[in-house]
């Protein structure tokens, strides 16, 4: 028996999220919790014919605690998207505050769930939720994740692309690591499982670099005011709640990349920043998943020069996003 709960539900990302969600037969009950629509949402999910039984909330008579009772993981797609100029940081003065309400509802009423942070800016969310728990007292590292998937999924089908084969894409596994934002997006492309064509590489490489990091700024523009990716955030949202379900059953060998607290795995994580030569709190590092949430967090190992200086011109910014995210929750009187 599986309880996902979307928070956030009724929005670009979580409608089709859900969608994807209850289209996977592992999960047994699915709840949407949301400020507006989630009983229209919920009653026309609840119609298609897979196992999970499907409910909508909305704030009055506790709604946040109904939905989230039980819940064994939690996706938050909840929060404000881009508008073209903006930056991801820009979302934080509005975002901040949803998802500590929101963590403050997961941190007392499900303390034990696994928590996919999907709401922007990343960086910053994820360090507001594990404080959150701190708070209460319910902190547990390999618990908490940021979702960075959607600059994985984006890194294999742009590699396809070029390999000149996109029935590879699902395939094609490249490394993304650092964060979820412009710079802090570090693709290890070295490492990708299709090698590049011979001679891509100079300018070419690193248009392709650019590409994924500022993958974002593509769709934001391309939706002219209309908001950011939702579709493919939804896609990459529900492959990663899958492998994290996946490994909570007990299936071996399950890593992808997420941002996370380094002290997940203290000797993996202290490795790891050894390597980044950067004393960071959180990293979006390949992390193998196990019944409990994250069992190792993987080295970086072999990258190239070129790579090297992505990971260090990723550190001030990742530095920054980090403790702007932990001062506003140690501030704040929730
Ligand atoms: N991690 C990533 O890779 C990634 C990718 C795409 C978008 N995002 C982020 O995801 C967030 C959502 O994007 P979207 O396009 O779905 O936006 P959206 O505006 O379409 O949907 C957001 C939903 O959140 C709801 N909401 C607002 N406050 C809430 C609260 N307190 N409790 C519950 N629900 C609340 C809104 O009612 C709305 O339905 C944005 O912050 C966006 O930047 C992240
Ligand atoms: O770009 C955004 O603002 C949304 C998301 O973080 C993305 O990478 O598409």
């Amino acid at each position: 028996m599986v309880k996902a709960v979307v928070l956030g539900a009724a929005g670009g990302i979580g409608q089709p999220l859900s969608l994807l969600l209850k289209c996977n037969p592992l999960i047994t009950e699915l709840s949407l919790y949301d400020i507006v629509n989630t009983p229209g949402v919920a009653a026309d999910l609840s119609h298609i014919a897979t196992p999970a039984k499907v409910a909508g909330f909305l704030p009055p008579d506790e709604g946040l605690t109904k939905a989230l009772a039980g819940a064994q993981l939690v996706i938050i797609p909840a929060g404000v998207p881009r508008k073209p100029g903006m930056s991801r940081d820009d979302l934080f003065k509005i975002n901040a505050g949803i998802v500590e309400g929101l963590a403050t509802g997961i941190a007392t009423t499900a303390p034990k769930a696994f928590v996919l942070v999907i709401s922007n800016p990343v960086n910053s969310t994820v360090p507001i939720v594990a404080e959150v728990f701190k708070k209460h007292n319910v902190f547990d590292p390999k618990r908490i994740f940021g979702v960075t998937t959607l600059d994985v999924v984006r890194a294999s089908t742009f590699v396809a692309d070029i390999i000149g084969d996109l029935s590879k894409a699902p395939d094609v596994v490249v490394p993304v690591v650092g964060g979820h934002s412009g710079v802090t997006i570090v693709p290890l492309l070295s490492q990708s499982s299709h090698p590049l064509p011979s001679g891509f590489s100079g300018e070419k490489l690193d248009a392709l670099v650019n590409r994924i990091q500022f993958g974002g700024d593509e769709v934001v523009k391309a939706k002219d005011g209309a908001g950011s990716a939702t579709l493919s955030m939804a896609y990459a949202g529900a492959e990663f709640a899958i492998k994290v379900i996946n490994a909570m059953k007990g299936q071996k060998g399950i890593i992808a990349p997420s941002f996370v607290h380094l002290t997940a795995d203290p000797a993996g994580g202290e490795a790891l920043k050894k390597e980044i030569g950067a004393d960071l709190e959180y990293f979006s590092a390949p992390v193998e998943l196990g019944p409990d949430g994250v069992i190792k967090i993987n080295p970086l190992g072999n990258i190239t020069d070129a790579e090297k200086k992505l990971v260090e011109a990723a550190v001030p910014d990742l530095t920054k996003n980090i403790q702007t995210g932990i001062a506003f929750t140690k501030k704040s009187n929730l």
